[in-house]
């Protein structure tokens, strides 16, 4: 049976106590629980979630993030943790490795030796372990976690909204029509599973001349306002394609980076603000 007193949805859910298949750790007390995903891979996914968290852990707030994609992992390059290693914890527990800035991440690369080494499981092992990064994590008190889908609409995207109480999911797109497509994909299936959609970050929108400034589109870009006007989401933002935001992962973006705070922080208001209207649409129903 599910523990509802530490479930992030706690108020908000219609679930049956007795048939609902989440878990939630007695020890920790997470507030809300965002899920990033996609469907298509290599969209930026990883880069958002990892930005999102460092304004969110800027703005004071406690953030946790976990890493769903098991065989691709990037957020502990992108969150400067890759050379750090998870402990144990009493009761086959784990404690989450902790960033400069203070974020908690839980990451597969964090129990390899070697970041190099593939994991070649089949979809159910990894399924499990997305599970546990949830349940046997010590991630204490946090505001936020964020979970970094991995690509796809398969076993763990399922497993993932299925078993984790997830308050809303932020969408990345590119705005070329054949991510249209697999991006689509992904809001219908959220939306099968009865799961809120906060918005969708445009990434790779445009690139900026360095010379006169001018934006230019590299992408046929209607894509996203059809895809928006067709499935009803809510733009959080728009984020152009360049070196700052490509060389997150090798620590070149330093707190204090004006430009991608500048791209970061509209975003973030809307993703605030578009989570407090799901929630008072819940709690109002
Ligand atoms: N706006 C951007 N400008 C430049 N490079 C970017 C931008 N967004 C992402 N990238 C780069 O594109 C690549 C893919 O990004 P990322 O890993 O965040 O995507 P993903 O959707 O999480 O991928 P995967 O499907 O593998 O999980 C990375 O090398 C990243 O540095």
């Amino acid at each position: 049976m599910s523990n509802c007193g530490s479930c992030p949805s706690k108020g908000e859910c219609n679930k049956d106590q007795q048939s609902c298949g989440i878990q939630n750790n007695p020890l920790n007390n997470i507030k809300k629980i965002i899920g990033v995903m996609s469907g298509k891979g290599g969209v930026g996914k990883s880069t958002v979630s990892a930005l999102i968290a460092r304004n969110l852990a800027k703005q004071g707030y406690k953030v946790g993030v976990l890493d769903a994609d098991i065989t691709g992992p990037s957020i502990p390059r992108l969150l400067g943790v890759k050379d750090a290693k998870a402990m144990g914890a009493p009761n086959n527990c784990i404690y989450p490795v902790q960033s400069a800035d203070g974020i908690k991440v839980m990451s597969l690369n964090l129990l390899l030796e070697d970041e190099n080494q593939p994991v070649i499981w089949r979809g159910a092992m990894i399924s499990n372990t997305v599970k546990q990064f949830y349940t046997d994590v010590i991630w204490g008190e946090l505001d936020y976690l964020l979970i970094d889908m991995p690509p796809g609409t398969g076993d763990v995207a399922l497993t993932v909204m299925q078993s984790i109480p997830i308050n809303g999911i932020v969408m990345v797109s590119v705005p070329q029509d054949m991510v249209s497509m697999i991006v689509a994909k992904a809001v219908n299936m959220v939306k099968k599973l009865d799961i809120e959609i906060i918005g969708l970050v445009e990434n790779m929108s445009y690139i900026v001349c360095p010379d006169c400034g001018k934006k230019i589109q590299i992408f046929n870009g209607n894509d996203t306002s059809k895809l928006l006007d067709d499935l009803q989401l809510n733009l959080l933002g728009t984020l152009p394609m360049n070196a700052g935001l490509g060389n997150v992962s090798v620590g070149v973006y330093k707190d204090g980076d004006e430009e991608v705070e500048g791209l970061f922080n509209p975003i973030v208001i809307n993703l605030l603000n578009s989570l407090k209207e799901i929630e008072a649409k819940k709690t109002q129903a």
